[in-house]
Formats: structure tokens, C-alpha cells, sequence
């Protein structure tokens, strides 16, 4: 990504360049549940659901879907976010599993998502912000009555219905990372709810 900006001086365009590993690892990423499920790693499963599940929705059905919004600053905002807090993560894991973790590592693991995430979160909320005029023209993957069915599905509701759904689910992510920099960076005990 910085290659791409040093070298034309525009976010745009930097989308199309990335987008494939993009997609690839952040699908992989569904394998962080099913690690957690079946006990691999004892990560509790709502928390690595959400997380995960939020990130597959930006990818496929909001940013790759919906072309116009492919070059909204918003999605380089989550993009960077995203970026720096997987680098910084899986060099935590494994510099863990060889034993030899240097302390700014794990600082940065429990520091920098007090400003990624949310920068992460405003990126996600403004790009599909940005789509839901594209949607409500279009009426992309909505459903009309009549059909032989009988169902209806609108997608622009939906996407309004996930903005809101942040409210609540956002801050349990974000107090549940801020437990765990405690228990790790200051050593506190932590009786987690959902464990
Ligand atoms: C259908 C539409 C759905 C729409 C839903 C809409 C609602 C969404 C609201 C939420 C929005 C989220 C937005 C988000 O996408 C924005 C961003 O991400 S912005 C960037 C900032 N983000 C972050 O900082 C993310 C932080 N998150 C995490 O670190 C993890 O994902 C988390 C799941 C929270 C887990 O963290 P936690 O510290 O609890 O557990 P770990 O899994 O890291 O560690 C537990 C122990 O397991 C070991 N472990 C885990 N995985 C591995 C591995 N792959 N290899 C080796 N070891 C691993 C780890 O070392 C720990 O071991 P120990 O306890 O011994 O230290």
C-alpha cells in the first residue's frame, strides 16, 4: 500500500491493486472461528466471530459488490487499519510460539488498537455510508414482492440495520481488548463473561 501511494501519489486505484490478497487472507481469516471452535486457541468464539464476520461483510458484499465506492478514502482508512493491526498481531502470535516475544511487539499488540479500532470502525461505518445511495438506486441484492416466494429483502435496510448493529457490538470488542491489556501488559486477573 505504501509502495502504491509513493509511487502514484493517489489513494486511487489502490483498492484494484490489493484487492485480491485482500480477499484472500481476510477469508481465510474465517479459519480464526474455527480455530477458536475447536479449541486450538482459547480465543472466545463471540468475540472472533464478530470480528471476523464484520471484516468478510466489508469485503465481499460491501466493497468488492459495490464498485463506485472502491475509491473512497474511507476504505484506505480501514485498509491501513486493518494492515497494521494483522502485522503487528501475527507477529505477536508467533514470536510468542518461539518464545522470545520483544516487549515492544506485545506493546504494540495492546496499544495500537486503542486508535485502530476506531479508525478501523469510522472507515467501515463511512464506506457503506458511501454505498447506500449506489444500493437504494440500484436495489442490488434486494428481493421485490411479488414472487412465487413470497419473500422481500432490502438490502439498503440491511446495510442500515449492520451500521446500527456497531452501536452495540463495537464497544464489546473494544472493552474486551482493553481487559486483555490489562491482564497481559499489567497483570491483572480478569474473569471473562463469555468464556
Ligand atoms: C453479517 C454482517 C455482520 C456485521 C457485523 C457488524 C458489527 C461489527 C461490529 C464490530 C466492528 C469490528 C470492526 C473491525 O473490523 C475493525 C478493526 O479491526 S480496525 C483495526 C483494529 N483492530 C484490532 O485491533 C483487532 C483486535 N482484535 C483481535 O486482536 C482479535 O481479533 C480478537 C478476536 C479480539 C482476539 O483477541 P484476544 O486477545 O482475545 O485473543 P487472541 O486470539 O489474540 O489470543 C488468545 C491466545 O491464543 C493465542 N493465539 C491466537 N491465535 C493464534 C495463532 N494464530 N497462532 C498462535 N497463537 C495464537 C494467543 O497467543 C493467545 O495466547 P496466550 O493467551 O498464551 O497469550
Amino acid at each position: 500500500m505504501v509502495r502504491f501511494y509513493m509511487e502514484k501519489g493517489t489513494h486511487k486505484g489502490l483498492y484494484k491493486s490489493i484487492q485480491k490478497t485482500l480477499k484472500v487472507f481476510q477469508t481465510f481469516a474465517l479459519l480464526e472461528v474455527v480455530h477458536c471452535l475447536i479449541g486450538i486457541v482459547p480465543t472466545s468464539v463471540l468475540v472472533a466471530g464478530v470480528q471476523v464476520s464484520s471484516r468478510i461483510f466489508m469485503v465481499w458484499f460491501v466493497t468488492h459488490s459495490i464498485k463506485p465506492i472502491q475509491n473512497e478514502e474511507s476504505v484506505v482508512l480501514f485498509l491501513v487499519a486493518w494492515t497494521v493491526t494483522e502485522i503487528t498481531r501475527y507477529s505477536f502470535y508467533t514470536f510468542s510460539l518461539l518464545d522470545h516475544l520483544p516487549y515492544f511487539i506485545k506493546w504494540a499488540r495492546y496499544n495500537f488498537f486503542i486508535i485502530l479500532y476506531p479508525v478501523g470502525v469510522a472507515g467501515e461505518l463511512l464506506t457503506i455510508h458511501a454505498a447506500l445511495p449506489y444500493v437504494k438506486k440500484t436495489g442490488m441484492f434486494s428481493i421485490r414482492l411479488p414472487n412465487k416466494y413470497n419473500v422481500s429483502f432490502d438490502y439498503y435496510y440491511f446495510l442500515l440495520i449492520t451500521m446500527a448493529s456497531y452501536i452495540p457490538l463495537f464497544p464489546q470488542l473494544y472493552f474486551h481488548m482493553l481487559r486483555q491489556r490489562r491482564k497481559v501488559l499489567h497483570g491483572e486477573v480478569i474473569v471473562e463473561k463469555d468464556d
